[in-house]
This record gives structure tokens, C-alpha cells and sequence, in this order.
């Protein structure tokens, strides 16, 4: 096992990292890989971005929002938070055995005196609540296997940036289960910084003191081509958001002038089909505007330039562009 030091707290480079690893770098071993993140919601594969986010929230604290390859729900992340990953060579037959990859975490936890035990599919538990969540993608025969340790994360925001209000929202997308978490760190009887918790880990995983004898730096060659990965995936919209599969959803809310109810289908980040009702009077057939905002791309900068172009006013009068985008955004 050879270990990969990574100091980026960058999603995007460290998903892309991932990737470049599992598809593209042949160091003749398996690899082992201890990260973290600023603060991201990281989406799993089969997810309806739009759906797992609080996104009133995530804009205005600066949350990532980036999709990663591995199935599974949504997770946050900030520096509090330490993901482990494992890339076996050739591991056809490990699919979906997660014990494998989560006992030697949880052997490390029990030696530290946390009564941490593996829970339902792919959980780790202290006394019931979730601290570590995990999920496979396998490619070329390999197998990648990654964790979440909450350590010392802020969990009001766990909650704030994923909560959103299911009731309005019907997809075909993978729900996230909102289970109770918790954090490590308080459960340890000697306190221990985060770096000293991830220096004991990676000395257990790869059953050594000396580390940097196992230990792979990133070549110049390397960072160019995860620099690449990031750029054409991790970085752009249409993975992060556009790749989430069709759904259908109805909001309804009250502004000063009047209900306005919107149902809308949308697929691969378009607009497919939108319905608007609503208390609203104007002077041309709202249908119009239906059809206009059909087929446009599913952002808020996309809807608000056509409802700004076609003059809004014209179709309902007394609703106003911030409402419509409040309406269908947040
Ligand atoms: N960081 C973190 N760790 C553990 N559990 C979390 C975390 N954030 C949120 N949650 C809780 O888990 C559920 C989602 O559980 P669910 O089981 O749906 O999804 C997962 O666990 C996916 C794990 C992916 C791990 C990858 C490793 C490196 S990149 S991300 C969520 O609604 C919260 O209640």
C-alpha cells in the first residue's frame, strides 16, 4: 500500500485527484489517500443536485457544490471533516464489501477508545449516530473506496446546507437518508488535533512508523493532469448540476401580489416543461412565457435574462422577477 499526501482542501482537485488515480496512475500498488475540504456538499452520481441542496443557504455561505463519481447520497464537508480512500488494483470481487475498507478505521477509533461500530449499508456509528459515511466506484478492474470521518465538523451546517423541503419536490433522484450524525472528536478521552488523529491513521493503515518511506508524491506530470480532470469535470456546471436526472416539481409560495405555482420538469439541467398558475393577471397569455423559459438551461442566471428580456410585467402583472426566481430557486 502506498500512501499519496494531499494537502489541497480544493473538492474540485481532490475528486479529480481520485479519478486520475483510479483511471490513470499505475504506481504497481494500492494507494491510500487521507483528505479534506473547504466547506462542499459533495453529491453522489445518481443525484438530483437541485434537489439535495439548501441553496439559499449554500450561496450565501460559499458552499462547493460538486458531484463526485461514486454513488451513494449527498454529504457535507468542511476542514473538520477527514475522507479517507482506498484504490485497490484489481479488486473485481470487493464490490460492495465495504467492511473491508471501514474495520481497519474502525479498529484505529477502538484503539482510541470510541465505541465505533459498522451500521446498516455503509455507515459508521458511535452510539447510533453516523460519523462516517462511505461509497465504491469501480473502473478498469479497480476498485475505489472512500469514507467520511466527521471529526470536528460544524454539524449545524450539515444540517442547514443539505436541509431542503422534500415535501415540494417529487424525483426520480436517490434520497439522501438524513440520519443523525455526529462528531469524533468529543468522544476521545485525551483531546487530539485532527493532524495528530490523521498521523495515526495512516500509520495504522499502512502498518508502519515511518510513513514517508510509503509515501508517492505527486509529480509536476500528475498535477498537470488532474489540473486537466478538474477543468473538464469537476469544475463545470454540467457535471455538478446538469448531469442530475429528470425530475418534476411543484412550488407554490405567496408574494405581496398573490400566490404564484410553479410546475416545472427538467432533465440533464434543461427546463422541459413548466406550468405557471397562480393569482396573477397580465396582458398577454402566460403560455407564452411558458414556452419561452422551455428548453433554456435550469439556473438562476438563465431564467432571470429571459424573464428580464420578455418583461414580466407583460404576462403577470404583479409578480416580479425576484419573486419568480425565489419562487422556483429557493
Ligand atoms: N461528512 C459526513 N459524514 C457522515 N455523514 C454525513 C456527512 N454529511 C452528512 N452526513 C449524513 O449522512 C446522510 C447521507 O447519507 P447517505 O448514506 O445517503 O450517503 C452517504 O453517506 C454517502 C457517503 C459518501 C462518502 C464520500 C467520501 C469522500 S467524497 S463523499 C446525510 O443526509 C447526513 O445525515
Amino acid at each position: 500500500m502506498l500512501y499519496i499526501e494531499n494537502k489541497s482542501l480544493d473538492p474540485h482537485f481532490n475528486l479529480a485527484l481520485e479519478e486520475y488515480v483510479i483511471r490513470h496512475l499505475d504506481l504497481g500498488q494500492n494507494v491510500f489517500m487521507l483528505w479534506q475540504n473547504e466547506p462542499s456538499v459533495i453529491i453522489g452520481r445518481n443525484q438530483n443536485t437541485i434537489e439535495e441542496i439548501n441553496a439559499k443557504y449554500i450561496k450565501e455561505n460559499q458552499i462547493n457544490v460538486v458531484r463526485r463519481l461514486s454513488g451513494g447520497g449527498a454529504v457535507y464537508h468542511d476542514s473538520g471533516n477527514l475522507n479517507f480512500t482506498f484504490i485497490m488494483q484489481d479488486q473485481k470481487d470487493e464490490v460492495n464489501n465495504f467492511r473491508k475498507f471501514t474495520d481497519p478505521v474502525i479498529k484505529v477509533l477502538q484503539s482510541l477508545g470510541i465505541p465505533a461500530e459498522f451500521s446498516g449499508r455503509n455507515d459508521i456509528t458511535i452510539e447510533g449516530k453516523k460519523f462516517s459515511g462511505n461509497a465504491q466506484y469501480a473502473c478498469n478492474n479497480r476498485l475505489l473506496h472512500h469514507g467520511t470521518i466527521l471529526y470536528n465538523s460544524d454539524l449545524s451546517v450539515v444540517q442547514n446546507a443539505l436541509n431542503v423541503r422534500i415535501d415540494k419536490i417529487e424525483s426520480k433522484g436517490i434520497k439522501s437518508v438524513r440520519s443523525r450524525v455526529t462528531n469524533v472528536a468529543p468522544y476521545l478521552k485525551k483531546p487530539l488535533s485532527i493532524d495528530a488523529f490523521k498521523d495515526i491513521l495512516v500509520q495504522s493503515i499502512l502498518e508502519t512508523n515511518d510513513v514517508s518511506t510509503m509515501t508517492y508524491q505527486l509529480t509536476e506530470q500528475d498535477l498537470e493532469k488532474i489540473q486537466e480532470i478538474m477543468e473538464k469535470r469537476y469544475l463545470t456546471w454540467e457535471w455538478n448540476y446538469g448531469e442530475s436526472p429528470a425530475f418534476d416539481m411543484q412550488k407554490i409560495r405567496k408574494y405581496e401580489g398573490g400566490l404564484l405555482d410553479l410546475r416545472v420538469q427538467a432533465d440533464n439541467g434543461k427546463i422541459t416543461g413548466l406550468r405557471i398558475f397562480g393569482d396573477f393577471f397580465g396582458k398577454y397569455e402566460v403560455s407564452e412565457l411558458e414556452q419561452s423559459l422551455t428548453h433554456i438551461q435550469y439556473t438562476e442566471e438563465a431564467v432571470r435574462n429571459l424573464l428580464e428580456s420578455v418583461e414580466l410585467q407583460k404576462y403577470m402583472h404583479n409578480i416580479t422577477v425576484e419573486d419568480f426566481i425565489d419562487c422556483l430557486f429557493y
